[in-house]
Parts: structure tokens; C-alpha cells; sequence
């Protein structure tokens, strides 16, 4: 894994490392007990309910949200610490652009405002969508703002780009012309890329590494090649209306009965052999498990919690 350091920070292996991380608004706790680590030059999806605290995370991270508790690191440095400003890019579903501005002045601006500018980079993500340079912002597409607005991200040539639904608005089109940019820049440049979105086979396409939050808390974090491996979908016949004895000594995420079927996702704690069918579930099936089982136990793989190193359920 590529060491990432920045001055006076030393070097890390993480972009995001949280230590009991949490934000209390007057209503109640908005994020609570949040410990992670994700590794430098991943692309992490931030898959949640409405309201599950992602939106929150995302602004501690980007510093626009203050912690009630707990400790963020950006690349080994304490999100407090202004030495972490250039070190990421953050991108909401509003785009921050003055509409009066030209698309050349917006690019201009963010060379005045960045000393380490990536002009070259800015212009092609925005040539590459035919966006004319002297167009103002106003006028401009949903799609094209977007463009625009990645333009402005990348140009500062973020170690980490946190992005906050920021393709919600665009259509199926300007969605997959945009992933395709965000994927190609990032792999470029080993871009640390944190993208929250509803659509979970997007995330799936596009990420290899997960961050499920639901109810302020971190249900899995870790490698998404790891995490869908340690479950399984177990469909059989029922003899009581609930699932056989023997499969409940292993972690069920979710179970449904129909008639004297029954099917369950399980995380098999041992061998899962018995008069059952085993078959191995898509990400979108092991999210969509967890989304609607909030209180499964937790799963975080291999390093994906800090202070442990093998596989951990809590
Ligand atoms: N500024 C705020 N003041 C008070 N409560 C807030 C504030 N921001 C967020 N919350 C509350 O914190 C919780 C988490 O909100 P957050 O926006 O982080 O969720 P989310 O996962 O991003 O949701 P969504 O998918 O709907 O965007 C919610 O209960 C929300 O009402």
C-alpha cells in the first residue's frame, strides 16, 4: 500500500483513520462511537439509510461539521489542524459555482485560489464534455455544472475527494460519463475517492472498498472483495415456519420465510453444511440485507478497525 505523508504529519497509510468519532446535534446523536480506518488510494462507498450519519461524516471530514467526540485523522493529521486544507476536495449534490462566471474565469479562480493547480487536468475534464469555455455557469446542464465542478476538484489535486451525492441530479447518461471520469482520475493519480450514494449497484461498479453506516454507527467497513465472501445466501424448506436450529449458530443478517420456503443471509461461522442450498450473494444483496437489518453485528475486515488486524464482529 502506497505510504501517503504530508509536513509535519508523518507518513500514513490511511486517508481516513477515526477513533470513537461522534456528533451530537440538540436533537440527538447524529454520528456515535465511529472507529475506521480507510486506506490510501481506495475508492470507498458510503452506503446508508436516509439519516444514517453520512452526510455528517462527510462534513467532519471536510471540516465543515465539528466532532462532540472522538478523533479524525486526514493522512495522520488531525482534521482540526489546518494543515490538512489542501490535502482534499469536497463535493456536494449543491455545486458551490458562481453562475455569473464563465467556465474559463471558474477555472481561473480555482488556479488563484489553489497554489498547487492542475490546470492541464481542470481543461480536459472539462473539454472532454464539450463544455464550451466561454459559457457562464448559469446557463449550463445539470450534467455540465457537474463536469465543471469536478473540474474544479480535481484541479487542486486532492489526496482525497470527499463526494457528498454529487451525481444525484444528473441523468443515467451524465451519470456514467462522470463515474467514468471520477474512476479514470482517480486511478491516475491514486486518488483517495469517499463517495456516498443510494444507488448501490453504482457503488458496486465503481468501489472497492465500503463504509455501511446506519443509525449513526458503522455496521461493516472494509474491502468490498471481503466482505461479500463472509456471507452467504441459504434458501431451504421450512418444517416449523422458522429457519432450522442448526443454521441459527451462525450470524443471520436477515431471514424471510415464504409458505415452507425459507431463505436467510447468513455470515457462516464454520462450516454451513446441512440440508439447505448455499449460494454466494452479490454486494447489492449483502447491502441491501444489512440496510434493512440495522442491528446486525457489526463487521469490519482485516485492518479496517483500528487496533485490529484479523476479521471482527462486534
Ligand atoms: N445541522 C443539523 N442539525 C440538527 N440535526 C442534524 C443536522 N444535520 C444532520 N442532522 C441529523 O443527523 C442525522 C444524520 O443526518 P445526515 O444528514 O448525516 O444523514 P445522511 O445519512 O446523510 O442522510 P440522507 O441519506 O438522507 O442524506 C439525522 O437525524 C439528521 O436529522
Amino acid at each position: 500500500m502506497a505510504e501517503t505523508s504530508i509536513p509535519g504529519g508523518g507518513p500514513s497509510p490511511w486517508a481516513l483513520e477515526a477513533h470513537g468519532l461522534g456528533k451530537r446535534y440538540r436533537r440527538g446523536w447524529a454520528l456515535r462511537d465511529c472507529s475506521f480506518r480507510l486506506p490510501a488510494g481506495r475508492i470507498c462507498g458510503l452506503v446508508g439509510p436516509n439519516g444514517a450519519g453520512k452526510s455528517t461524516l462527510l462534513g467532519l471530514a471536510s471540516r465543515q461539521v465539528e466532532p462532540t467526540e472522538g478523533e479524525l485523522r486526514v493522512f495522520g493529521v488531525p482534521v482540526s489542524d489546518p494543515a490538512v486544507l489542501p490535502r482534499f476536495a469536497f463535493l456536494g449534490q449543491d455545486k458551490p459555482l458562481f453562475k455569473r462566471f464563465t467556465v474559463a474565469e471558474t477555472l481561473r479562480m480555482g488556479r488563484e485560489l489553489n497554489p498547487g493547480w492542475d490546470a492541464a487536468a481542470a481543461e480536459r475534464i472539462v473539454r472532454s464534455g464539450d463544455v464550451p469555455m466561454h459559457a457562464t455557469v448559469g446557463t449550463l446542464s445539470g450534467g455540465q455544472r457537474t463536469r465543471v465542478a469536478f473540474a474544479l476538484a480535481f484541479g487542486k489535486r486532492p489526496g482525497l475527494l470527499l463526494l457528498d451525492e454529487p451525481m444525484a441530479d444528473l441523468d443515467p447518461l451524465a451519470r456514467d460519463e462522470m463515474s467514468t471520469l471520477l474512476m479514470a482520475e482517480a486511478v491516475e493519480r491514486g486518488t483517495t475517492v469517499v463517495m456516498s450514494s443510494h444507488l448501490l449497484s453504482e457503488l458496486e461498479d465503481m468501489c472497492d472498498y465500503l463504509l455501511v453506516v446506519a443509525g449513526g454507527r458503522i455496521r461493516m467497513a472494509g474491502d468490498a472483495d471481503a466482505l461479500v465472501p463472509a456471507h452467504a445466501v441459504v434458501t431451504g424448506v421450512t418444517r416449523d415456519g422458522d429457519l432450522p436450529a442448526a443454521l441459527t449458530r451462525h450470524t443471520v443478517i436477515e431471514k424471510r420465510v415464504t409458505g415452507r420456503q425459507f431463505q436467510a443471509m447468513v455470515r457462516p461461522d464454520g462450516p454451513l453444511s446441512g440440508d439447505w442450498q448455499v449460494s454466494e450473494p452479490s454486494l447489492e444483496e449483502v447491502l441491501l440485507a444489512h440496510l434493512r437489518s440495522p442491528d446486525a453485528p457489526a463487521l469490519f475486515t482485516p485492518g479496517a478497525q483500528p487496533g485490529t488486524e484479523r476479521t471482527r464482529t462486534a
